[in-house]
């Protein structure tokens, strides 16, 4: 069955088709959204870049990529209708007159959605060139990508640069983390459940914990990576969105907008970090050689294209305060690094204690209820209760025993696939959905904040905390958690 009513025919312009994310990411999400038969019968596929290539080269480089970076076996029909689809046009993306080419696809009924996955500095480029070749109208939509600039003074020319020509409602900039399945259930177990939203603040919960590990180190991204860093990289879009629908205040629909200002009122709300409270409240590391899965890895000034000198972190924890009343006293700690045991992101939710101890002879202290939300691998939600231990004899005839309620969604859902982060995004775009894209206030209030801890750090002087690649971070992680007698729950490790 063909679902052409899903998206509106568009001409899907893609700035940096040649580049990783169009590769590794874009082109195969757009293979899944043909073989979910989610792209309109009239859609095209347009590649721009700045290599002479015909459109049967491009073809061929786009099914290279789609067969490597596809992890389940290719449909070779879908394969086929999807690359009928595929234009390239060559663009310098600084050379105005090179824009012309657009103008047939300007010239048809089909809604322009232009995707700039290229380095945020020339996206006002790509905006002059599509306005001097007259190819902008008010139902075209652009997809910008993160981070968008290094600090809130370099996002703040982009956004205008891009707000020359365009109006917020055409504005689609992605964070990907806000298209994966289990980053957008965490609105769903909040609000759809009232286990939950009833116990969701200051009184109930003790803290929380926001863990994105990967185990990946720079991938032949050196030259990028060490001027973001990364706090630009990973803290000042995807930590904080997920910190964002975690604090933010019930919205009163799932519009967009509805949506975005309760996010936006806890970004506001994030007590700053400065050059007063920035030792006790962060630490950053830098990753030196070691082992991830028994195998000998490089340290960051190792990489290939590396310096020696850098001082740019791979690793950041945080604790983060929202000063607004459901958050009082509740710290929320923030951690993410390069080359960690294993790649694994979860939210968890730590409750307060019991008052009282009923069951001090057989559990002199009972631990706290703990919610799990495994953002990734093995997506799922866990809780941890006391359960009583089966058995005629014991304490009183209560001996206690930690247990899991464990939902995993594979299991769960085992004919559900779980759709790329991706996927969900394009599809958004080409149905106009705004929600879960990010405006610009919340862009520009991300970074006010992560600017504060940057420019405390540059002014502190000290360099990152070295760590071993394939251990949990430096030692000071430990203690920023430690000297407030908490800990980090122990991170899995899987095989990534
Ligand atoms: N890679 C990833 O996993 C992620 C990337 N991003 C963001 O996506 C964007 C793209 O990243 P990524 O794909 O990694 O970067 P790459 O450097 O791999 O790709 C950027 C592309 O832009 C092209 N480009 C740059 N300048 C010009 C120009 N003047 N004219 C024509 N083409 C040009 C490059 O072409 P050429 O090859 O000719 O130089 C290249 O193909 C960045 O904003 C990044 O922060 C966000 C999340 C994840
Ligand atoms: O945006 C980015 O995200 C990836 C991690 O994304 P994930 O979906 O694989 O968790 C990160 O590796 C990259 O450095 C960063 O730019």
């Amino acid at each position: 069955m063909v679902l052409d009513n899903h998206s509106n025919p568009c001409d899907f312009v893609l700035y940096g088709t040649g580049g990783d994310l169009a590769r590794r990411k874009l082109l195969p999400s757009l293979y899944q959204l043909e073989k979910a038969n989610l792209l309109h019968k009239e859609t095209r596929i347009v590649g721009a870049a700045r290599q002479e290539m015909t459109d049967e080269e491009y073809v061929q480089m786009a099914e290279e990529n789609i067969r490597k970076f596809n992890s389940d076996a290719i449909c070779e029909d879908t394969l086929k209708r999807l690359l009928t689809r595929l234009d390239y046009i060559k663009i310098d993306f600084k050379q105005m007159d090179d824009y012309k080419a657009l103008k047939p696809y300007a010239e048809s009924k089909r809604t322009m959605v232009c995707y700039f996955a290229t380095p945020p500095s020339i996206f006002g480029d790509i905006c002059n060139g599509m306005h001097h070749a007259g190819v902008i109208d008010p139902s075209l939509r652009v997809v910008l990508e993160k981070p968008i600039g290094h600090d809130l003074e370099s996002s703040k020319v982009i956004n205008d640069q891009v707000a020359e020509y365009f109006n917020e409602d055409q504005i689609y900039r992605i964070d990907h983390y806000l298209g994966k399945e289990t980053v957008l259930n965490l609105i769903a177990l909040r609000f759809a459940n009232s286990i939950f939203t009833n116990n969701w603040d200051h009184n109930c919960i003790d803290h929380v914990q926001i863990s994105v590990a990967e185990s990946v180190g720079i991938e032949g991204r050196w030259g990028y990576f060490d001027e973001a860093g990364q706090m630009r990289d990973m803290v000042q879009n995807h930590l904080l969105q997920i910190l964002t629908l975690i604090a933010m205040e019930p919205p009163a629909t799932l519009e967009a907008s509805s949506i975005r200002n309760e996010k936006v009122k806890v970004l506001k709300a994030l007590r700053p970090i400065n050059s007063t409270n920035v030792e006790e409240n962060t630490v950053r590391g830098q990753y030196v050689n070691g082992f991830i899965n028994g195998k000998e890895v490089p340290g960051y000034l190792e990489e290939p294209d590396a310096n020696t000198v850098s001082q740019t972190e791979t690793f950041v924890a945080l604790k983060v305060e929202i000063d607004n009343w459901r958050w009082a006293g509740v710290p929320f700690y923030l951690r993410t690094g390069k080359r960690l045991p294993s790649k694994v992101s979860e939210v968890v939710i730590y409750f307060k204690k019991q008052p009282h101890n009923l069951f001090k002879d057989s559990f002199p202290s009972l631990p706290p209820n703990k919610l799990t939300i495994r953002l990734q691998p093995d997506e799922g939600v866990e809780v941890t209760v006391m359960n009583k231990l089966p058995g005629l004899t014991g304490s009183k005839g209560m001996d206690l025993q930690k247990t899991k309620l464990n939902l995993s969604f594979s299991e769960t859902f085992k004919d559900e696939r779980i759709a790329d982060a991706y996927e969900k995004l394009i599809l958004d775009v080409m149905l106009g959905n705004q929600t879960l894209f990010v405006h610009r206030d919340e862009v520009e209030q991300a970074w006010t904040w992560v600017d504060g801890i940057m420019d405390a750090w540059r002014a502190s002087n000290e360099p990152p905390a070295p760590y071993q690649a394939g251990t949990w971070g430096p030692v000071a992680s430990i203690a920023l958690l430690a000297k407030e007698g908490r800990a980090w729950y122990e991170g899995r490790v899987t095989k990534k």
